[in-house]
């Protein structure tokens, strides 16, 4: 079945599709408060498919979905974690947990023989080297070059989950993708600029439903889903929801046209002995992935998402230039994330919205396309299954979070008190200070190096290092010179509130023994929170 792609070149010039963010109103207002509102409502106009459609769409395709992202095909991603940041120097090591590590297969006997090390030069040609000549600079986001850093990942033995990344560093690097939203074309790129956010805050709000569900129990040392992260920081707000579903439209409909034009078909798989699966097995289940796909929405002309409404304009082919650098410096930037395993899905994630990107908006299907010579590489296709695969594993924990707020709310409506007295259901009490919510869609966040919530946010001694180019020894030699005596005045000012804290923490521990004593301790009396408010 061939499936109608709507080239943009003839038909009726359709209404503008509205990708103006909302603004964060109220939080009593959220979708799982209003489930059926939400899964009735239509998540783009432009297609007419609504949540609900998606959330059954997703649990039908899920197991066929997990069975293609177990093939060996899928699992191994080639990257090079060890990249220099483009931006800054000095940027790395920030995280050094056992949880942001990646485990690279150094087994290599386990790998396919065009993965040899020995075939390493020969790779280039057989996986990532473009069919027909190629600028990369004209694509949205830059690939590894195969080199002696290149390391070889098992994406199911290094899922995304909590790696307690987070501070100053991960905060400016979010804050810097943000200002990538920046177009100087003016007014007439609106609608571009609104749909670029909308990307970025799906991708970040799939990145925080993923660490919420994979959250570490401190007590168990187990990962599992944790409703209180979630909420606080994505189900309490109703946009951050829709703009995973938004992605996971755009993403489903790259792979939509890749398919129907005979792409997926035309591409080269690896026969190998090494692979559990082969070429024709691969491609008759991606086939049966996405071709059901077809009957989503009421508009079959446009297919879930209608990439023919952006990009109009008069000066299209300048807002569109624009766009992919932003979206490349989005890409580059996750060469500067401090953890390693967020890196590795931070590229994975950025490669594959990338490459959807490009078959939507730059893949011309004209009468006479040769899908055999459409220039896409088994990189950008593993990066764009897998995100596919991270946005339905979103898709899927909300729905979990869903049941575990309704059992919350029965338990909170039969009085029934969680052990350590806390609510079941965190709604905007949770954020005591307002002003930790970050609404990037305002230029002014931009203005400040820092942010209302990053200054008091206990985070302040760490000095992000600011962007430079060491181009001499003596410019590098006093750069590091300058980052050892910050570091040296970190661990005096530790020192100096050390005393603070260990008389703090003594007085309220007696206070708490006196108060078990003589008996007037209260039952849900929180040392911890006390602790922290002293502090
Ligand atoms: C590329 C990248 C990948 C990462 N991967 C991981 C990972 O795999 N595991 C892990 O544990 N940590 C990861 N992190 C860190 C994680 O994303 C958070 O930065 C960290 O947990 C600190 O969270 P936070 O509550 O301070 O808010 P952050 O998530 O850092 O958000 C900063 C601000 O952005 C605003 N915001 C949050 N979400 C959205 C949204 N969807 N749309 C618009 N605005 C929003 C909020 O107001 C918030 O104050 C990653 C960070 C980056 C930059």
């Amino acid at each position: 079945q061939q499936f109608p792609i709507d080239s943009g070149e003839a038909g009726v010039k359709k209404p503008p599709i509205n990708y103006t963010p909302k603004s964060i109103k109220s939080f009593h207002d959220t979708p799982f408060a209003n489930w059926d509102n939400f899964t009735n409502s239509i998540i783009d106009e432009s297609a007419g498919v609504t949540f609900g459609e998606i959330n059954r769409f997703d649990a039908e395709q899920l197991s066929l979905l997990k069975q293609i992202l177990q093939m060996n095909f899928f699992r191994i991603f080639r990257l090079n974690l060890f990249k220099e940041c483009p931006f800054w120097s000095g940027s790395s090591g920030f995280c050094t947990d056992r949880s942001c590590a990646v485990d690279t297969i150094s087994d290599w006997k386990d790998l396919p023989d065009i993965w040899q090390p020995e075939a390493l030069g020969a790779l280039a040609n057989v996986s990532a080297a473009p069919k027909v000549p190629n600028d990369q600079n004209k694509d949205y986001c830059e690939l590894d070059e195969i080199n002696d850093e290149t390391v070889f990942v098992d994406l199911i033995e290094n899922p995304e989950r909590f790696t307690g990344y987070g501070g100053d560093q991960s905060f400016q690097i979010w804050k810097l993708i943000y200002s990538e939203n920046c177009f100087n074309l003016g007014h007439d790129q609106c609608m571009e600029k609104n749909f670029f956010y909308k990307l970025i805050s799906g991708m970040h709000a799939s990145i925080s439903t993923h660490l919420s569900h994979g959250f570490i129990d401190l007590k168990t040392k187990e990962y599992g889903p944790n409703l209180q992260q979630f909420m606080f920081r994505v189900g309490n707000f109703p946009d951050r929801i829709e703009n995973i579903y938004l992605n996971y439209i755009l993403v489903l409909k790259a792979l939509i046209k890749l398919e129907s034009l005979g792409i997926l078909d035309s591409l080269e798989y690896c026969d190998d002995d090494h692979f559990n699966q082969s070429s024709t097995e691969i491609k008759v289940e991606l086939g049966e992935l996405i071709k059901p796909s077809y009957q989503l929405g009421n508009d079959k002309e446009t297919c879930l998402f209608d990439e023919n409404g952006l990009f109009q304009s008069s000066n299209a082919a300048e807002i569109k230039d624009e766009f992919k650098v932003n979206f490349r410096n989005v890409s580059k930037l996750m060469d500067c994330v401090g953890c390693d395993r967020c890196r590795l899905w931070g590229k994975i994630e950025t490669i594959g919205y990338g490459t959807a990107l490009k078959v939507l908006f730059d893949l011309q299907d004209t009468k006479n396309f040769e899908p055999s010579r459409y220039n896409i590489s088994n990189v950008e296709l593993v990066a764009l299954v897998n995100t596919f695969g991270g946005l339905s594993k979103s898709i899927e924990a909300v729905q979990e979070f869903k049941s575990m707020y309704d059992k919350a709310l029965i338990e909170e409506t039969t009085g029934k008190k969680k052990e350590d007295g806390k609510k079941h259901i965190p709604n905007m009490d949770v954020f005591e200070n307002k002003d930790e919510i970050v609404d990037f869609t305002n230029p002014k966040v931009f203005e400040s190096a820092g942010s209302a919530s990053q200054s008091s946010s206990g985070y302040d001694d760490i000095v992000f290092p600011e962007q430079s180019h060491s181009s001499t020894v003596k410019e590098a030699f006093f750069t590091e010179l300058d980052n050892v005596w910050k570091t040296l005045q970190l661990i005096f000012r530790s020192y100096k509130v050390f005393p603070k804290i260990a008389y703090n923490w003594c007085l309220i521990r007696i206070v708490y023994y006196w108060n078990r004593f003589i008996g007037h301790v209260q039952q849900d009396f929180d040392v911890n929170r006390l602790y922290h408010e002293e502090l």
